[in-house]
């Protein structure tokens, strides 16, 4: 078993500036770091080598994304969008208004693109049985035409379709745990039934309007999307709920060749975007439940890409407690909330969680 790992220093320097979150400079906030500083990412990264695990991992270099790679999803306007701001001296927006990247962010960017093709590259080429892409910018919400929710380019997407082209992968299913709805990946295979897309995410969070039941994929892509919208307030078993009900009867329908996870770590309890009170437990349950079903379908190839997750003191431990249960490894990191949180009510499942569960299982043909 060799898990492979992609982290590069150049993700850290990825600029979004003092937006203050939402806020535009000048407004009534005091201006701080974007909410989508490097911050969590960079502290996942150390914790990923002072725990030891990185030294247990096979770590793949990233490249920056061939640009056909990148327009075999995204328009030539949106490619050129970003070329410009990076060229800009004081940087560009990916294209919502709220994704802004620094001068040089076209290069970061492809790197992140990148990162996700490097580690997806060597899962299907057998030099790893899975990978764990810790790139950013993130990618999930990026459209063909646009970027947009701090995503730059649909790294996940273009990462598919170089594995599709290059090395004989046809069937893919994407399972997408960020608490916000994966609307770009779905919009990138809406008419694709070899591409499987499902999104387990709190329901209508973010993007207003994506990530509905009813949201199924269209033409022949037709039932080739599932969403499960969750209820805030959603725990560990909640989520394993979705997971067990949907997401693995969803996978061994599909049979897919590869699966890929877009992982998100703001379901977590301490999470500042997320309304949900998921702990590195429930992301341990959750990953081992996936690395299970792809052991039975396509010998345990998964590729997981880096999403949303911005508690930099919380999501470096989910990260950890995901990378532990797809080498098999263990290191002495402990989440000493996790224990607290295991016994609280918001981790049960609640009848209204279980409805919603089962109505995503209906939407889906699986029950
Ligand atoms: O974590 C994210 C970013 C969500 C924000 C993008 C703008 C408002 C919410 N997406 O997965
Ligand atoms: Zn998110």
């Amino acid at each position: 078993m060799r898990t492979g790992y992609v982290w590069e220093e150049l993700y850290g320097w990825h600029d979004t500036g003092t937006h203050a979150a939402f806020v535009a400079p000048g407004g009534l906030v005091q201006p701080h770091r974007h909410v989508e500083s490097a911050e969590s990412k960079t502290r996942f990264a150390a914790l990923v080598e002072v725990s030891g695990l990185g030294a247990k991992l096979d770590r793949i270099r990233a490249v920056p994304a061939a640009e056909d790679d990148v327009l075999a999803v995204h328009t030539a306007e949106h490619l050129e969008r970003i070329r410009a701001g990076s060229a800009a001296p004081r940087g560009g927006d990916a294209g919502d208004g709220t994704s802004p990247f620094g001068p040089g962010g076209l290069e970061i960017a492809l790197l992140a693109a990148g990162g996700a093709v490097q580690a997806a590259s060597a899962v299907v080429t057998g030099r790893v049985t899975n990978a764990y892409a810790l790139v950013r910018p993130p990618g999930h919400h990026a459209r063909p035409e646009t970027g947009m929710g701090f995503c730059v380019f649909a790294n996940a997407a273009i990462a598919i379709q170089h594995v599709r082209r290059h090395h004989g992968v046809e069937r893919v299913a994407v399972v997408d745990w960020d608490v916000h709805h994966g609307n770009g990946t779905e919009e990138v295979f809406a008419e694709d039934p070899d591409v499987l897309t499902i999104s387990v995410h709190q329901d209508q969070l973010y993007p207003k309007g994506t990530g509905r039941l009813t949201d199924r994929g269209r033409g022949a892509g037709e039932g080739s999307a599932i969403n499960v919208p969750l209820p805030a307030g959603t725990g560990n078993d909640g989520y394993l709920h979705a997971v067990e009900q949907v997401v693995l009867p969803a996978l061994e329908r599909h049979r897919p060749d590869l699966v890929v996870v877009a992982s998100g770590f703001d379901p977590a309890a301490l999470d500042p975007l997320g309304g949900m009170v998921v702990t590195t437990t429930g992301f341990r349950r959750m990953a081992r439940a996936v690395l299970d079903a792809a052991d039975r379908l396509c010998d345990g190839r998964v590729v997981m890409t880096h999403e949303g997750g911005y508690s930099p003191v919380y999501a470096p431990l989910c990260g950890v407690a995901v990378l532990e249960e797809m080498s098999g490894e263990r290191t002495e990191v402990t989440d000493f909330l996790a224990e607290e949180y295991e016994d609280l009510p918001d981790q049960a499942l609640r009848p209204h969680q279980a409805e919603a569960v089962a109505a995503a299982a209906a939407a889906a043909g699986l029950q």
